[in-house]
């Protein structure tokens, strides 16, 4: 990298007068004017959100390690930093999973920020180049005048998107579990976002998502749905319904990105459901739906809460705005601001009015403290096109993944299917998994594990040969019943040799309870997929209150668990609210016939590997 870091005046392959040269980032840095054209402070939601709608942003400094500025070198490159850049950028659209926004002609020192046209033509004409260079296609997600130049001749900056074209069977994968209270518009939402059809205000688009006949019924989300949102290298949707239907595997073919909308409850009964959706299928982000008119009622706080104490970066999405009155608006948004920066959440929000405020919050949401709030209707369609255009820019940075790690795959759901058999649904923490492939299923009612060869994998309905790290899937299973699989069971590699666990030791801090909790107590204990009560056996405090903090001995009643320990945990009865995270597991001792079949299902392995 260093290689192709040079300062402006050294730049022999940059003949012309600009001040500033062209420099890469990784991150956004131009943070100093995102509200390029606020919106009249005259309309209902201008004079509403005007003065909620500071450019809280700009106080929000840059990331200088996350720089890597290369001055002139876009402009006209010679052939070894053309091999330079080639490299740097395979190693930027590694790293972002697939794609990377990158901006030219704007960086830290933002006084000499922009680009002269020649030159910015020409760093855009370099980056299209590279790109092409990397199967990748190169999209302006903005483009701004700075201050420098002349009057005709202003200098320019840009952001891009730079996405690889996706291979048929492949695609980056992006989680969002979509919470809020009852009625906030959901399932609207996400109807109205995949099938691309507006609502009529009395529950249309909604209907095209329910599964379950009772919902059906009754118009209540009471089931972890999921929904997709296929995006393009270039970013357009490719979601087409056919007569309502949409084809999740011909989504999947035609996407280089896919959002996966965890539909979760709204309504207190279902809180059970709400908290595994966001525990066991492991949300990238949160996206929080309120109602403009109702505002912040019933579950939304609780969702909230529980979307920080997971750490998981949350956007506000304020839904009905064609039905508000300005002044209900305003009691909303402000009450919604004053909870988003109260202690207890610690975020900057900022409402999204135009496309610059999308590419601001989209470089700033996963590293920074920054809430974006979308203020939209279903049923006319205002601002939809920003959210869309949000999540088109949501990404993942996950944890480097390596296929040769010993692969973990975490069960959330289980089928029977007719004419396949047993079919698990989960998520591949990490390695590769592939067709044919024999994990240790568990753990069984008696905290053993048992071999299971892999029958066959889909990735969102999509028949693929392997799944890895961070991506979601379903394997059919060989030789097995229904009743001996379940939810919070692992498919793991042999080599783990994994242990099940009666007891572990938590650090949970109490947000809710109305009197005391002390030894014996029993509640829901969420880890992962894993959900089960569980008893207090010991702690290191008599009681505790609302507010304290403890290390608490729990076991589980039912049955033994798989646990790690570090996992994020959420302990809930009733009202009673605590989170926390797992902080030493205590495994049961592997039976002598457990230990002698991992060993022997490891040595059959090897004896594959070599041949
Ligand atoms: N006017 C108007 N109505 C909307 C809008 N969004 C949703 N609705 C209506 O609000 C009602 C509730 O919407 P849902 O999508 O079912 O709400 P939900 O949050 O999914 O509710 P649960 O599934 O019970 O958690 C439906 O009748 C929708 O037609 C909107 O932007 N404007």
């Amino acid at each position: 990298m260093a290689a192709v870091t040079r300062a402006c005046g050294e730049t022999k392959h940059s003949p012309k007068k600009s001040p500033a040269s062209a420099k890469l980032t990784g991150q956004s840095s131009s943070l100093s004017s995102p509200h390029a054209s606020a919106e009249s402070s005259e309309s209902p939601v201008g004079a509403a959100t005007a003065e909620l709608h500071k450019p809280e942003s700009a106080i929000i400094p840059p990331k200088e390690e996350n720089f890597v500025i290369l001055k002139g070198s876009l402009v006209s490159p010679t052939e070894s930093e053309y091999e330079q850049l080639q490299k740097w950028l395979a190693a930027k659209l590694k790293a972002g999973g697939g794609e990377t926004m990158l901006d030219i002609g704007t960086g830290a020192d933002d006084s000499v920020s922009g680009l002269s046209c020649d030159d910015y033509s020409a760093s855009v004409a370099s980056l299209r180049l590279l790109s092409e260079t990397q199967n990748a296609d190169c999209v302006l997600l903005r483009e701004r005048k700075m201050g420098g130049g002349t009057k005709t001749e202003p200098y320019l900056s840009g952001q891009y998107l730079v996405r690889k074209i996706a291979d048929i069977n492949d695609f980056m994968e992006v989680r969002v579990a979509v919470v809020g209270n009852v009625d906030a518009g959901k399932s609207t939402l996400l109807g109205v976002l995949t099938h691309g059809e507006l609502d009529n205000g009395r529950g249309t688009a909604r209907m095209k998502l329910f599964r379950h006949k009772h919902e059906m019924e009754s118009g209540r989300t009471s089931s972890v749905g999921n929904d997709i949102l296929g995006f393009d290298s270039t970013g357009k949707v490719v979601n087409k319904p056919d007569h309502g239907h949409l084809d999740w595997v011909k989504i999947c073919k035609e996407s280089s990105k896919v959002i996966t909308f965890i539909d979760l409850a709204g309504h207190e009964r279902y809180l059970k459901t709400t908290v595994f959706g966001m525990t066991g299928h492991l949300p990238d982000f949160t996206m929080l739906m309120v109602g403009a008119n109702a505002g912040i009622v019933g579950m939304t706080k609780e969702h909230l809460g529980l979307a920080l104490a997971l750490n998981v970066p949350v956007m506000v999405v304020v839904t009905k705005i064609d039905m508000c009155p300005p002044n209900v608006m305003q009691d909303t948004l402000r009450l919604l601001h004053k909870i988003l920066k109260s202690a207890g959440c610690r975020k900057v929000p900022l409402l999204i009015r135009n496309e610059d405020d999308v590419v601001v919050a989209a470089t700033n949401f996963v590293s920074e403290r920054l809430c974006p709030i979308f203020l939209v209707s279903n049923v006319d369609g205002t601002n939809l096109h920003l959210l869309t255009m949000f999540l088109n820019l949501l990404s993942t940075p996950r944890v480097s993944q390596n296929d040769s790690d010993p692969s973990h795959f975490q069960i959330d759901d289980t089928y029977q299917v007719p004419g396949v058999g047993v079919v698990v649904s989960g998520t591949c923490i990490k390695g590769c998994i592939r067709v044919n492939d024999t994990l240790l299923l568990g753990p069984t009612g008696i905290g053993d594990f048992i071999p299971m060869p892999i029958k066959s994998i889909h990735r969102k309905r999509m028949p693929v040969r392997e799944v890895r790290g961070g991506q979601t899937a379903s394997f059919a299973l060989k030789k097995i019943k229904i009743s001996e699989v379940r939810k919070g069971q692992v498919l793991v590699d042999p080599t783990l040799n994994p242990a099940s666990c009666w007891e572990f030791k938590g650090e949970i801090l109490v947000l809710h309870h109305p009197t005391t909790i002390s030894t014996k107590y029993q509640a829901m204990v969420h880890v992962g997929p894993v959900r089960q009560t569980a008893s207090i056996i010991a702690m290191d405090r008599d009681c505790l209150r609302t507010g304290d903090k403890a290390t608490v001995h729990f076991r589980f009643i039912k049955h033994p668990e798989y646990l790690q320990s570090g996992l994020k945990m959420v302990f809930r009865e009733g009202r009673t609210k605590a989170v926390g995270k797992v902080l030493e597991v205590i495994p049961k001792a592997a039976s002598v016939h457990q230990h002698h079949r991992n060993h022997k299902i490891i040595k059959i392995l090897k004896q594959v590997q070599v041949k």
